[in-house]
């Protein structure tokens, strides 16, 4: 089948097509129901049962088909909509200074929106330098070779280093457009190795475990994003309900990801006491029990809270205390 033939009408959702974000993404589309079959090598798959097509990217690349309305939706990393957006400012300003009449990529209807954190692909952009190397804050890599993927966002962090050394402090101040002494090196992948082969004197990469960093003989000295990944929409979607659905279902899945219902019994005298330590995300669901005094209490509490918070109702007598797994949400 054409798939390309088959778009109109469908709402385009972009997709990390491999690497780090790949794998919780496509778990996220499961969990929402959004139902498809990837053919073999295509970056196309018609969504079965909602008018949607995923449209298989490099996470790099979302941004820009989000920012520029050709995709509605998409999941990549905080990290990569910072660069994106550090690139357009830097493509502004060079279109201001060149007189070029056409289109300013800093228009408004242009860029992208954040519409909620996915709550995976955590990790930190880092200025990073050999750790026997003298080097221990990003200042003293001015006027250095940097290694990195985000060439962008790495010359307007040193841009205002640089700038910060002349004394200039103006957090407003025109950093995309700075001729910068430091020279920034782009590199598409393996940016760890570029210190120990001598192409730079320091790198700006992604932190996770830090493990890379590590073995590479690098040590962190200054952190630039803090990322993880995120849902955007265009500015101007072209079916802004199907969007609201598509964000309404994964953020029920992330909720639900998120959180654990628990449920207990408790003596009614004690439920002021039960209701603080399970406040429930809007308040706890209350019913009476067959046996008088007492009280079933049903709340939402968050995952990683559940051991502490099961001591707490223990410690004011409450009793076969229960704690369900959360399959989704909505409206909550
Ligand atoms: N070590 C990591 N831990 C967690 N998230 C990461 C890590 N490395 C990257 N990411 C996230 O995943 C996004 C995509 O990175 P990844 O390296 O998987 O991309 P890729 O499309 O395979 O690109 P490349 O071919 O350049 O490696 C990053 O922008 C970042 O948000
Ligand atoms: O802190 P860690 O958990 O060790 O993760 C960090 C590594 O992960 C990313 O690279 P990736 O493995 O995606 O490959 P790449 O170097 O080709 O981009 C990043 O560029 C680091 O190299």
């Amino acid at each position: 089948m054409d798939l390309v033939n088959h778009l109109e009408g469908r709402l385009l959702f972009a997709v990390p097509k491999k690497g780090r974000l790949l794998q919780a993404s496509l778990n996220l589309l499961e969990g929402a129901d959004i139902q498809f079959k990837r053919e073999n090598r295509l970056d196309i798959a018609l969504v079965k049962n909602l008018p949607i097509a995923l449209v298989f990217l490099p996470a790099a690349d979302i941004p820009t088909f989000v920012g520029e309305g050709r995709v509605d939706l998409g999941i990549t990393g905080f990290d990569q909509v910072r660069e994106h957006d550090a690139g357009m400012r830097e493509l502004a300003r060079a279109r201001r200074m060149s007189g070029d009449g056409s289109p300013d990529p800093s228009d408004k209807a242009q860029g992208c929106e954040t519409v909620m954190d996915l709550g995976f692909g955590a990790c930190r952009l880092q200025v990073q330098a050999p750790a026997k190397g003298g080097y221990t804050e990003g200042k003293d890599l001015i006027g250095k070779n940097v290694g990195t993927s985000f060439v962008h966002l790495a010359h307007e962090y040193f841009a205002r280093l640089e700038l910060e050394k002349e004394g200039v402090t103006d957090p407003n101040a025109d950093f995309a457009s700075r001729k910068l002494r430091t020279k920034i090196i782009e590199l598409s992948g393996s940016v760890e190795a570029a210190c120990a082969l001598g192409v730079a004197d320091g790198i700006v990469d992604l932190v996770e475990s830090g493990e890379t960093m590590k073995a590479a003989g690098l040590m962190a000295i200054d952190t630039v994003v803090e990322s993880s990944a995120i849902l955007i929409k265009s500015k101007a979607p072209s079916n802004p309900a199907m969007v609201d659905l598509i964000a309404a279902r994964i953020g029920g899945v992330i909720t639900a990801q998120k959180y654990v219902l628990c449920q207990y019994n408790i003596p009614r005298t004690s439920l002021s006491d039960a209701t603080k330590i399970t406040p429930g995300k809007r308040a706890p669901s209350v019913t009476s029990l067959d046996e008088d005094g007492w009280v079933a209490v049903s709340a939402m509490v968050e995952k990683k809270r559940i051991a502490p918070v099961m001591d707490e109702l223990m410690k004011i007598g409450a009793t076969d205390i229960l704690v369900l797994d959360i399959h989704n949400t909505r409206g909550s």
